[in-house]
């Protein structure tokens, strides 16, 4: 049976799922004591690129944020600059409001308490499992020290192969292993840089899901570093979309899906059907109805963004006229495209198709206003 089967079973909470998916018992990793972290007015330049411009943001104890964005928009700079592996071009770095990166002070990473898991998990190959975990361990050779390695390696379901070699543990177990290193000496801060990216879909699921319950069982500040907006809403308190090194929203997954901030923003998180109208009256015409324009100047050009989930295909006769051009079985939904009069592309809509409609049929489509956002064009 595959973890993806026991998800769509509603076992990957339980402990059945967590034992055969090889997880230790939720619970049992140490508590830590979280730290609040803050960067103000961070700016990294290397050479002529500039990764990070006057970047601020605080983070609250315990709070976990996904930074997210596209690559190259500083996200990996900005935890550099947290653990103290990287220092600040103009700006500072503050745990727990005292200045760790500054012109005036620099606080050595090991002295920080902060870990760090990397995206390729940098596991040494020459050390056992065991004694990777326990490096980051201030006596790193007592028994005491052997005790909290091994506790942590159970927490993540490996404690049974604390002698092997990194070389002869797959992704997702060498992934675990970084995160036990990581959690071992219980950090006030734990970072992440894109922890799940080499892992297969549905491994993915089962690690995320059970390194949030980690997270939240340890209580440290968590900043985690993603470019999956999927990622980034099941993990996270709150998002910080980044772009160009610049925060373009901060908020909850809720907050940056139904109010993004801008187009960029939006796109992040929904694959819209856009079209492009000017704004007159306050509203946007086009070919599936007027839709107010809030905010967006008189007279300028904007998009108009429609979710596919909100189109809904109704019978002949009601609302819109279209025509089904494509329908693909997705599971719980079809994906379908739908011609309309006066729109040059097809409409993309997702929704539960009755079995009777096929391409080629004529169908109604309709668009409930809510949920329709209108942005400049100019803000592309
Ligand atoms: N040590 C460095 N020397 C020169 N340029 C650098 C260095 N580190 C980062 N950069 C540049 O800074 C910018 C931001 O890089 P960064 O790695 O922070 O982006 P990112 O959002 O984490 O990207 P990715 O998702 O691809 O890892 C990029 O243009 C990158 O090439």
């Amino acid at each position: 049976m595959t973890a993806h089967l026991l998800r769509g079973q509603g076992l990957a909470g339980s402990e059945t799922a967590r034992s055969w998916l090889g997880w230790g018992r939720r619970g049992t990793a140490g508590a830590a004591i979280p730290m609040a972290l803050g960067f103000d007015g961070v700016t990294q330049r290397f050479g002529a690129v500039t990764a990070l411009s006057d970047v601020s943001l605080s983070v609250r104890p315990g709070e976990i944020v996904a930074l997210l964005g596209q690559s190259g928009c500083g996200k990996t700079t900005l935890l550099r600059l947290a653990a103290g592996v990287e220092r600040p071009s103009a700006g500072r770095v503050l745990l727990e409001g005292r200045d760790v990166s500054s012109p005036a002070a620099f606080v050595e990473p090991e002295h920080r308490g902060v870990g760090f898991v990397f995206q390729d998990y940098a596991l040494f190959p020459h050390l056992s499992v065991r004694e990777n975990v326990r490096f980051g361990l201030r006596d790193r050779s007592g028994s005491a020290a052997d005790a909290t390695a091994l506790r942590a390696l159970a927490r993540v379901g490996l404690e049974h192969l604390a002698d092997s070699y990194p070389h002869m543990l797959s992704g997702g177990e060498q992934q675990r292993v970084a995160l036990a290193r990581a959690i071992a000496p219980r950090p006030g801060v734990l970072l992440m840089d894109e922890p799940f990216s080499n892992l297969d879909r549905r491994l993915r699921d089962v690690v995320r899901d059970e390194t949030a319950a980690l997270l939240e069982e340890t209580g440290a500040t968590s900043i985690i570093v993603t470019h999956d907006p999927e990622d980034a809403m099941r993990i996270a308190d709150r998002i910080v979309l980044m772009r160009a090194g610049r925060i373009a929203q901060i908020g909850t997954a809720e907050e940056l899906y139904r109010k993004p901030a801008s187009l960029f923003a939006a796109r992040f998180f929904c694959d819209f059907n856009e079209i492009e109208g000017r704004v007159s009256g306050g509203t946007v015409e086009t070919p599936f109805g007027r839709f107010a324009a809030q905010g967006v100047a008189e007279g300028s050009d904007a998009i108009v963004c429609i979710r596919p989930h909100r189109v809904r295909i109704v019978p002949k006769g009601y609302y819109l006229k279209g025509r089904l051009v494509a329908r693909r079985f997705l599971g719980e939904v079809d994906h379908v495209l739908v011609a309309v009069d006066g729109f040059d592309r097809p409409l993309a809509a997702r929704m539960a198709l009755s079995d009777e409609v096929g391409v080629g049929d004529e169908v109604g489509v309709d668009i409930p206003s809510d949920e329709v956002l209108v942005f400049p064009a100019a803000d592309q």
